[in-house]
């Protein structure tokens, strides 16, 4: 993958993207408005327009307990899973199989009344970080997914609306020591997500459609997704 034409893209929004998820959402007055909580789950976003179209970039953070970070993107970046979990997608198509670890999609998503219905191409890097706080501690895993042009979908040549993304999943995973001589189990598991978006709509849209759009379906997806990677594992052994 070093050779390909987007390994120089790709290590670079991977490092930017990594470093904006590390950094806390600040204290309030930052820009960030906390907009969802359930549970250990807060959402929030920073209200912010490009030529009038809402491009509100998002940060979630969650806790979760009895996975790992390498599992959560695991499920999040292989395709065979998709259709299991995000509940607005209509069509997906691997483009282009870089390495094993980067993907090129193109995806159809449901439409959303009154806006037309959009579609996006981006290219999806998997990626095992070292652990800057603890050397001894498990890695940080991380899947960015970034929007790229490709010839086989030149943007809105269809019915569609090209939309324009970039999204991070970050995980930092916790292993608390267990019993003396007890084996890790999935209870002494902790991950901290930290899932960063920002979705340009690609042509006018509503902006009080989008918003309510992303405020119903960013906190649904999260739920959903991480309930999803804690049912496929809870039989399994461990991955780190
Ligand atoms: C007008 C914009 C419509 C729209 C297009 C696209 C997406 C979207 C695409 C990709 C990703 S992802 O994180 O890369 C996971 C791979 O699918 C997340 C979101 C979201 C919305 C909107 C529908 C909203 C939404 C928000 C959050 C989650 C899912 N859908």
């Amino acid at each position: 993958a070093t050779l390909h034409r987007l390994w120089p893209e790709i290590e670079k929004v991977v490092k930017q993207e990594v470093a904006m998820a590390k950094l806390g959402v600040g204290e309030s007055g930052t820009g960030w408005q906390l907009f969802a909580e359930d549970g250990e789950m807060r959402m929030y976003r920073r209200e912010e327009e490009v030529d009038g179209m809402v491009v509100d970039p998002l940060k979630a953070v969650h806790v979760v307990k009895g996975i790992t970070g390498r599992e959560l993107c695991h499920y999040f970046f292989n395709p065979q899973y998709r259709y299991d979990w995000e509940t607005t997608l209509e069509h997906m198509n691997v483009l282009e199989t870089i390495s094993e670890d980067t993907l090129i999609f193109h995806q159809t998503h449901k439409r959303i009344w009154p806006a037309s219905q959009r579609d996006v191409v981006f290219w999806s890097h998997l990626r095992r970080l070292p652990n800057d706080q603890d050397r001894d501690g498990p890695d940080i895993w991380t899947v960015v997914n970034n929007s790229t042009e490709h010839p086989d979908h030149p943007a809105n040549a269809g019915k569609c609306v090209r939309i324009f993304l970039t999204v991070c999943l970050l995980c930092q995973t916790r292993v608390d020591p267990p019993k003396a001589g007890a084996p890790v189990s999935r209870d002494d598991i902790t991950c901290k997500i930290t899932y960063c978006s920002v979705v340009n709509p690609g042509g006018w849209a509503p902006a009080s459609v989008l918003r309510a759009v992303y405020k119903r379906e960013y906190p649904k997806f999260l739920k959903r997704f991480t309930a999803y990677v804690k049912n496929q594992t809870k039989d399994k052994p461990i991955m780190y």
